[in-house]
Protein backbone atom coordinates (compact mmCIF):
# COMPACT_ATOMS: atom_id res chain seq x y z
CA UNK A 1 0.00 0.00 0.00
CA UNK A 2 1.33 3.43 -0.89
CA UNK A 3 1.51 6.04 1.81
CA UNK A 4 1.61 9.54 0.42
CA UNK A 5 3.63 12.02 2.40
CA UNK A 6 2.04 15.44 2.64
CA UNK A 7 4.38 17.62 4.68
CA UNK A 8 2.86 20.82 5.93
CA UNK A 9 4.43 24.22 5.73
CA UNK A 10 3.85 26.90 8.38
CA UNK A 11 0.31 28.29 8.16
CA UNK A 12 -1.25 24.86 7.52
CA UNK A 13 -0.72 24.79 3.76
CA UNK A 14 0.67 21.70 2.11
CA UNK A 15 4.15 22.12 0.69
CA UNK A 16 3.72 23.08 -3.00
CA UNK A 17 4.13 20.26 -5.49
CA UNK A 18 3.70 17.37 -3.01
CA UNK A 19 1.42 14.50 -4.00
CA UNK A 20 -1.64 14.78 -1.76
CA UNK A 21 -4.16 12.61 -3.62
CA UNK A 22 -3.21 9.20 -4.90
CA UNK A 23 -5.14 6.18 -6.15
CA UNK A 24 -3.19 3.07 -6.97
CA UNK A 25 -4.82 0.20 -8.84
CA UNK A 26 -8.19 1.42 -7.60
CA UNK A 27 -11.07 -0.92 -8.36
CA UNK A 28 -14.37 0.22 -6.85
CA UNK A 29 -18.07 -0.18 -7.40
CA UNK A 30 -21.39 -1.11 -5.92
CA UNK A 31 -22.45 -4.27 -4.06
CA UNK A 32 -19.15 -5.88 -4.97
CA UNK A 33 -19.52 -5.22 -8.71
CA UNK A 34 -16.70 -3.03 -10.03
CA UNK A 35 -17.60 0.17 -11.87
CA UNK A 36 -13.99 1.37 -12.12
CA UNK A 37 -11.03 -0.89 -12.72
CA UNK A 38 -7.36 -0.38 -11.87
CA UNK A 39 -7.41 3.42 -11.78
CA UNK A 40 -4.06 5.09 -11.06
CA UNK A 41 -3.95 8.82 -10.44
CA UNK A 42 -1.86 11.33 -8.54
CA UNK A 43 -2.53 14.98 -7.84
CA UNK A 44 -0.03 17.40 -6.39
CA UNK A 45 -0.71 20.45 -4.30
CA UNK A 46 -1.41 23.31 -6.72
CA UNK A 47 -2.54 21.05 -9.58
CA UNK A 48 -5.87 20.52 -11.30
CA UNK A 49 -6.55 17.02 -12.62
CA UNK A 50 -9.55 16.92 -14.98
CA UNK A 51 -11.41 13.60 -15.12
CA UNK A 52 -13.38 13.50 -18.35
CA UNK A 53 -15.72 10.89 -19.79
CA UNK A 54 -19.29 10.20 -20.84
CA UNK A 55 -22.15 9.40 -18.48
CA UNK A 56 -21.45 6.14 -16.72
CA UNK A 57 -17.71 6.17 -17.44
CA UNK A 58 -16.83 5.91 -13.73
CA UNK A 59 -15.88 9.47 -12.82
CA UNK A 60 -18.22 9.85 -9.84
CA UNK A 61 -17.31 6.39 -8.56
CA UNK A 62 -13.66 7.43 -8.62
CA UNK A 63 -14.40 10.67 -6.74
CA UNK A 64 -16.53 8.85 -4.14
CA UNK A 65 -13.62 6.51 -3.52
CA UNK A 66 -11.20 9.44 -3.11
CA UNK A 67 -13.67 11.08 -0.71
CA UNK A 68 -13.89 7.93 1.42
CA UNK A 69 -17.55 7.30 0.64
CA UNK A 70 -16.85 4.06 -1.27
CA UNK A 71 -14.37 1.48 -0.03
CA UNK A 72 -12.01 0.16 -2.71
CA UNK A 73 -12.72 -3.39 -3.80
CA UNK A 74 -8.99 -3.57 -4.43
CA UNK A 75 -6.14 -1.14 -4.72
CA UNK A 76 -5.71 1.87 -2.47
CA UNK A 77 -6.49 5.52 -2.01
CA UNK A 78 -4.38 7.99 -0.07
CA UNK A 79 -5.51 11.54 0.63
CA UNK A 80 -3.42 14.09 2.53
CA UNK A 81 -0.94 11.47 3.57
CA UNK A 82 -3.53 9.12 5.01
CA UNK A 83 -3.99 5.79 3.27
CA UNK A 84 -6.31 4.38 5.92
CA UNK A 85 -9.98 4.04 5.17
CA UNK A 86 -11.48 7.33 6.28
CA UNK A 87 -15.03 8.57 5.95
CA UNK A 88 -15.81 11.87 4.25
CA UNK A 89 -16.34 13.82 7.50
CA UNK A 90 -12.95 12.67 8.79
CA UNK A 91 -11.28 13.64 5.53
CA UNK A 92 -13.14 16.97 5.58
CA UNK A 93 -11.63 17.75 8.98
CA UNK A 94 -8.20 17.01 7.52
CA UNK A 95 -8.75 19.45 4.63
CA UNK A 96 -10.89 17.76 1.98
CA UNK A 97 -13.61 19.75 0.22
CA UNK A 98 -16.13 17.72 -1.78
CA UNK A 99 -18.59 19.40 -4.13
CA UNK A 100 -20.98 16.61 -5.08
CA UNK A 101 -23.17 16.35 -8.17
CA UNK A 102 -26.16 17.48 -6.14
CA UNK A 103 -25.90 21.21 -5.51
CA UNK A 104 -24.49 21.46 -1.99
CA UNK A 105 -26.75 24.21 -0.62
CA UNK A 106 -29.81 24.42 1.62
CA UNK A 107 -32.58 25.77 -0.61
CA UNK A 108 -34.92 26.84 2.23
CA UNK A 109 -32.24 28.92 3.98
CA UNK A 110 -30.93 32.31 2.91
CA UNK A 111 -27.50 32.74 1.37
CA UNK A 112 -26.17 34.23 4.61
CA UNK A 113 -27.53 31.27 6.61
CA UNK A 114 -25.89 28.86 4.18
CA UNK A 115 -22.57 30.60 4.60
CA UNK A 116 -22.85 30.56 8.39
CA UNK A 117 -23.29 26.78 8.35
CA UNK A 118 -20.02 26.27 6.47
CA UNK A 119 -16.62 25.66 8.03
CA UNK A 120 -15.20 28.97 6.77
CA UNK A 121 -16.39 32.52 7.24
CA UNK A 122 -18.88 34.32 4.97
CA UNK A 123 -16.18 36.93 4.32
CA UNK A 124 -13.85 34.29 2.93
CA UNK A 125 -16.59 32.86 0.71
CA UNK A 126 -17.38 36.34 -0.59
CA UNK A 127 -13.72 36.94 -1.34
CA UNK A 128 -14.09 34.18 -3.96
CA UNK A 129 -17.48 35.34 -5.28
CA UNK A 130 -18.11 39.00 -4.34
CA UNK A 131 -20.95 39.18 -6.88
CA UNK A 132 -23.06 37.04 -4.51
CA UNK A 133 -23.29 39.66 -1.78
CA UNK A 134 -26.40 41.52 -3.03
CA UNK A 135 -28.30 38.20 -3.23
CA UNK A 136 -27.48 36.67 0.13
CA UNK A 137 -30.62 37.81 1.96
CA UNK A 138 -32.79 35.73 -0.38
CA UNK A 139 -33.67 32.10 0.11
CA UNK A 140 -31.22 30.09 -1.93
CA UNK A 141 -34.04 28.34 -3.80
CA UNK A 142 -34.79 31.72 -5.43
CA UNK A 143 -31.26 32.19 -6.74
CA UNK A 144 -30.15 31.16 -10.22
CA UNK A 145 -28.41 27.84 -10.70
CA UNK A 146 -25.12 29.63 -11.23
CA UNK A 147 -25.50 31.66 -8.03
CA UNK A 148 -26.35 28.50 -6.10
CA UNK A 149 -23.25 26.80 -7.40
CA UNK A 150 -21.06 29.83 -6.60
CA UNK A 151 -22.46 29.73 -3.08
CA UNK A 152 -21.72 26.01 -2.78
CA UNK A 153 -18.18 26.40 -4.11
CA UNK A 154 -17.58 29.59 -2.11
CA UNK A 155 -18.61 27.81 1.10
CA UNK A 156 -16.19 24.99 0.42
CA UNK A 157 -13.31 27.29 -0.55
CA UNK A 158 -13.95 29.47 2.53
CA UNK A 159 -12.94 26.48 4.64
CA UNK A 160 -9.52 26.64 2.95
CA UNK A 161 -9.38 23.00 1.87
CA UNK A 162 -6.11 21.40 0.85
CA UNK A 163 -7.90 19.10 -1.58
CA UNK A 164 -10.99 19.88 -3.65
CA UNK A 165 -13.03 17.18 -5.37
CA UNK A 166 -15.60 18.76 -7.69
CA UNK A 167 -18.20 16.64 -9.48
CA UNK A 168 -19.78 18.28 -12.55
CA UNK A 169 -19.92 21.71 -10.95
CA UNK A 170 -20.91 23.19 -14.30
CA UNK A 171 -23.84 20.87 -15.01
CA UNK A 172 -26.67 22.75 -16.74
CA UNK A 173 -25.05 26.18 -16.37
CA UNK A 174 -24.45 28.84 -19.00
CA UNK A 175 -20.94 29.08 -20.51
CA UNK A 176 -20.05 32.39 -18.82
CA UNK A 177 -21.01 31.01 -15.41
CA UNK A 178 -19.02 27.85 -16.09
CA UNK A 179 -15.97 29.98 -16.90
CA UNK A 180 -16.49 31.97 -13.71
CA UNK A 181 -16.68 28.84 -11.56
CA UNK A 182 -13.73 27.17 -13.24
CA UNK A 183 -11.59 30.30 -12.93
CA UNK A 184 -12.27 30.24 -9.16
CA UNK A 185 -11.19 26.59 -9.12
CA UNK A 186 -7.99 27.49 -10.98
CA UNK A 187 -7.26 30.32 -8.56
CA UNK A 188 -7.72 27.94 -5.62
CA UNK A 189 -5.20 25.58 -7.21
CA UNK A 190 -2.80 28.47 -7.76
CA UNK A 191 -3.10 29.09 -4.01
CA UNK A 192 -2.02 25.49 -3.36
CA UNK A 193 -5.19 23.39 -3.42
CA UNK A 194 -5.00 19.99 -5.17
CA UNK A 195 -8.10 19.65 -7.37
CA UNK A 196 -9.82 16.70 -9.02
CA UNK A 197 -12.38 18.12 -11.40
CA UNK A 198 -15.00 15.89 -13.03
CA UNK A 199 -16.30 17.63 -16.12
CA UNK A 200 -18.28 17.16 -19.32
CA UNK A 201 -17.23 20.54 -20.72
CA UNK A 202 -14.01 19.34 -22.33
CA UNK A 203 -12.72 22.61 -23.73
CA UNK A 204 -13.34 24.60 -20.56
CA UNK A 205 -11.88 21.88 -18.36
CA UNK A 206 -8.77 21.66 -20.53
CA UNK A 207 -8.38 25.44 -20.30
CA UNK A 208 -7.81 25.36 -16.53
CA UNK A 209 -6.44 21.84 -15.91
CA UNK A 210 -2.83 20.77 -15.62
CA UNK A 211 -3.43 17.08 -16.34
CA UNK A 212 -6.24 15.11 -17.89
CA UNK A 213 -7.48 11.55 -17.56
CA UNK A 214 -10.24 10.44 -19.89
CA UNK A 215 -12.33 7.52 -18.59
CA UNK A 216 -14.30 5.02 -20.56
CA UNK A 217 -16.14 2.00 -19.17
CA UNK A 218 -14.46 2.36 -15.81
CA UNK A 219 -10.89 2.65 -17.08
CA UNK A 220 -8.52 5.49 -17.86
CA UNK A 221 -8.08 5.31 -21.62
CA UNK A 222 -6.25 8.56 -22.35
CA UNK A 223 -3.97 10.69 -20.16
CA UNK A 224 -1.73 13.64 -20.66
CA UNK A 225 -0.82 17.19 -19.81
CA UNK A 226 -3.72 19.53 -20.57
CA UNK A 227 -1.37 21.79 -22.53
CA UNK A 228 -0.79 18.96 -25.02
CA UNK A 229 -4.47 17.98 -25.30
CA UNK A 230 -6.04 21.45 -25.64
CA UNK A 231 -5.89 21.39 -29.43
CA UNK A 232 -7.63 18.00 -29.35
CA UNK A 233 -10.67 19.12 -27.34
CA UNK A 234 -13.12 18.55 -30.21
CA UNK A 235 -11.78 15.09 -30.98
CA UNK A 236 -11.78 14.06 -27.32
CA UNK A 237 -15.36 15.24 -26.93
CA UNK A 238 -16.48 13.44 -30.08
CA UNK A 239 -14.61 10.22 -29.32
CA UNK A 240 -15.18 9.83 -25.60
CA UNK A 241 -18.10 12.02 -24.53
CA UNK A 242 -20.59 12.01 -27.37
CA UNK A 243 -22.51 8.98 -26.19
CA UNK A 244 -22.98 6.97 -23.03
CA UNK A 245 -20.18 4.49 -22.48
CA UNK A 246 -22.08 2.39 -20.00
CA UNK A 247 -21.50 -1.26 -20.64
N1 LIG B 1 -25.38 3.59 -6.65
C1 LIG B 1 -25.08 2.78 -7.69
N2 LIG B 1 -25.42 1.48 -7.69
C2 LIG B 1 -25.12 0.67 -8.71
N3 LIG B 1 -24.45 1.06 -9.82
C3 LIG B 1 -24.09 2.35 -9.89
C4 LIG B 1 -24.38 3.29 -8.83
N4 LIG B 1 -23.89 4.50 -9.19
C5 LIG B 1 -23.32 4.33 -10.41
N5 LIG B 1 -23.44 3.06 -10.83
C6 LIG B 1 -22.92 2.51 -12.08
O1 LIG B 1 -21.52 2.62 -12.07
C7 LIG B 1 -21.05 2.97 -13.38
C8 LIG B 1 -20.22 4.23 -13.30
O2 LIG B 1 -21.06 5.30 -12.88
P1 LIG B 1 -20.49 6.73 -12.45
O3 LIG B 1 -21.63 7.49 -11.81
O4 LIG B 1 -19.25 6.57 -11.69
O5 LIG B 1 -20.16 7.36 -13.86
P2 LIG B 1 -19.89 8.86 -14.24
O6 LIG B 1 -18.77 8.84 -15.21
O7 LIG B 1 -19.73 9.70 -13.04
O8 LIG B 1 -21.21 9.27 -15.01
P3 LIG B 1 -22.29 10.42 -14.68
O9 LIG B 1 -21.79 11.60 -15.42
O10 LIG B 1 -23.55 9.86 -15.25
O11 LIG B 1 -22.35 10.59 -13.19
C9 LIG B 1 -22.28 3.09 -14.28
O12 LIG B 1 -22.46 1.88 -14.97
C10 LIG B 1 -23.40 3.31 -13.28
O13 LIG B 1 -24.64 2.81 -13.77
Amino acid sequence: MTTVQAPHVPGGRVEPGRVVVEATGLTAGYAGTPAVHGVDLRVRSGEVLALLGANGAGKTTTLLSLAGELAPISGSVAVLGDARRRRLHQRARAGLGFLTEERCVFMQLTGWQNLRIGRGSAEKALAHFPELEPHLSKKVGLLSGGQQQMLALGRILAAEPKVLLADELSLGLAPLVVERLLSAVRRAADDGVAVVLVEQHVRQALAIADHVHVMRRGRIVLSGPASELRDDAERIAATYLSESTEP
